[in-house]
C-alpha cells in the first residue's frame, strides 16, 4: 500500500481532535469523510479505517512510541509511524518518519504481547475489572472487542422480508448474507455505506447488530398489546417491537432525552411504523401515570457499553471505573421503578450491552430479591467471543 499525504494528514488531524479536543470518534470520523469530496471508496475507507485502528491501538502504540500520554503533532505522527511499520508498509521518505526505528517497533511489538493491557491496548482500570468480573473469560472476550465490527442490518418486515431485501440490495451493488442466529438480519459482505442505498431511503432496514437484534422478540410481544420501551433512545429496539406486533396495539416509547425520541420519530415515519407514541420523562410522574398499564416492559438499560467496544473503540479511553459505579446504581434504580408499569401476568425484559455480571445478571437478581412479585423466566448472555457479534444479556421476568 502507498501512503497519501493528504489522506494521512486528514488522519492525524481528526486524531488531534479526538485525543486532544476529547471529541467522539464517530462524530470526526463523520466530518472528516466530508473534508474532500474528490476521494474515492478506497480514499474514504482508508481515512475511516485508520482513525478507528488508531484510536483502538492508542495505547499499545504509546508504548512502542515510547508516546505517553502527549499527543503533539510529532507524536501523533511517531503513532502513526507505529501503526504504519506494524501494517507492513513502506514509509515513504516524508520528513515526519525521519529516523523511524522500524525494527525496534517490531521487536517491543512483540515483547508486550505478554502484557494483555498492552496487547488489547485497555487501560489498567479496565483490565481489572474484566478480569474481576469475568475470569480467564476475559482473555478471549477483550480480544474479539478488539476486532473490527461488522456491518449488520435489520429487515423492516413492515414492508419486506429479507429475501427481497437481500435482492433489491444485490441490485444496488450491495452484498450480504444472512446470519443462522438472527432471522431477519443481514450482514455486508464488504463495509459500505448502506445509508446512501435507495432501500434505506425507503426504509427497507435499519443498522443493528445481530446480537442487538436478539432483544424485542426476546419481550415476547404479540399484535395488540401495550408495550412500554422505557429507555427507547432512538428507536433501535423499538423499531423491531413495532415490526414484531406488525403495527397493531401501542408501543409508548420513553426516555430522558428528548433530542434522542426526535430522531425515533423520523425513524419511525421512514419505517412506516404507525403504533409508536415518544413521551419525554421528565419526573417520576410519567413513570407513576403508568403503572400497571403494561402487558410489556422493556428496560434497555443505560450501562458501560463494554460489549460494543469493537463498535465504539474511542469509549475505552472515556469510560472510568467511577462511570460504572454510577451507571450500576442508575441500572438499579431503573430497573426497581420501572418495572412497576407491568400488569399482572405481564412481562418484563431487562437488557444491556455490557458483558459485565455485575450490570447484568447481579442486577437482575438483587431486584428479584426484593420484587417477590416478579419470577426470572429465562436469561440469556451474548458473549462477543462465541457470537462474533456484540456483547449482550438480557432477562425475561414475569409479573405473578
Ligand atoms: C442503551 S441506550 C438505549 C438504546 C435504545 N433502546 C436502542 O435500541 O437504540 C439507554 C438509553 O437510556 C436512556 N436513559 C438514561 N437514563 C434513563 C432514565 N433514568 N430513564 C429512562 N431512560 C434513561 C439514555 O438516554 C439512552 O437513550
Amino acid at each position: 500500500m502507498r501512503l497519501h499525504r493528504n489522506l494521512v494528514l486528514a488522519v492525524i488531524h481528526a486524531l488531534d481532535l479526538i485525543y486532544n479536543e476529547n471529541e467522539y470518534a464517530d462524530k470526526v470520523v463523520q466530518k472528516t469523510l466530508k473534508l474532500d469530496k474528490r476521494w474515492g471508496v478506497r480514499d474514504r475507507k482508508f481515512v475511516a479505517e485508520t482513525i478507528y485502528d488508531m484510536v483502538r491501538w492508542k495505547r499499545l502504540y504509546n508504548e512502542i512510541a515510547g508516546t505517553k500520554e502527549h499527543y503533539s503533532r510529532d507524536n501523533l505522527w511517531k503513532n502513526f509511524a507505529v501503526w504504519a511499520t506494524l501494517k507492513g508498509i513502506d514509509l515513504p521518505d516524508w520528513r515526519y518518519f525521519e529516523g523511524t526505528p522500524t525494527r525496534r517497533i517490531k521487536g517491543k511489538f512483540d515483547e508486550l504481547q505478554s502484557i494483555r493491557k498492552f496487547r488489547e491496548s485497555i487501560p489498567d482500570w479496565l483490565d481489572e475489572t474484566g478480569e474481576a468480573e469475568l475470569g480467564k473469560q476475559w482473555d478471549v472476550e477483550i480480544k474479539e472487542l478488539n476486532k473490527q465490527a461488522r456491518v449488520i442490518l435489520r429487515t423492516n418486515t413492515l414492508k419486506t422480508n429479507r429475501k427481497e431485501l437481500q435482492r433489491l440490495l444485490h441490485e444496488e451493488e450491495i452484498e450480504t448474507e444472512t446470519v443462522p442466529s438472527a432471522p431477519d438480519a443481514l450482514v455486508l459482505v464488504e463495509r459500505k455505506n448502506v445509508f446512501l442505498s435507495q432501500a434505506f431511503k425507503k426504509g427497507l432496514f435499519e443498522v443493528q447488530d445481530a446480537s442487538s437484534q436478539l432483544v424485542a422478540p426476546f419481550l415476547d410481544v404479540k399484535p395488540g398489546q401495550k408495550v412500554i420501551d422505557t429507555c427507547a433512545g432512538a428507536g433501535g429496539k423499538t423499531l423491531h417491537l413495532a415490526s414484531l406486533m406488525e403495527n397493531k396495539g401501542q408501543i409508548i416509547a420513553l426516555d430522558i432525552h428528548g433530542h434522542k425520541l426526535a430522531e425515533l420519530k423520523k425513524r419511525a415515519k421512514r419505517d412506516g411504523a404507525h403504533n409508536i407514541e415518544t413521551r419525554t420523562i421528565e419526573g417520576t410522574k410519567s413513570i407513576k401515570k403508568l403503572k400497571g398499564k403494561a402487558d410489556r416492559v422493556l428496560i434497555d438499560a443505560p450501562c458501560s457499553g463494554i460489549g460494543v467496544l469493537k463498535r465504539n473503540p474511542d469509549s475505552k479511553w472515556k469510560l472510568n471505573a467511577d462511570f460504572i459505579d454510577r451507571i450500576r446504581k442508575t441500572q438499579a434504580e431503573i430497573l426497581d421503578q420501572y418495572a412497576s408499569m407491568v400488569k399482572t401476568g405481564g412481562k418484563l425484559v431487562y437488557a444491556t450491552c455490557s458483558i459485565l455480571p455485575s450490570e447484568n445478571e447481579k442486577q437482575v437478581k438483587a431486584f428479584l430479591a426484593n420484587h417477590k412479585e416478579f419470577e426470572m423466566i429465562k436469561d440469556k448472555k451474548v458473549s462477543p467471543a462465541a457470537s462474533g457479534f456484540d456483547g449482550f444479556y438480557m432477562a425475561l421476568l414475569e409479573r405473578r
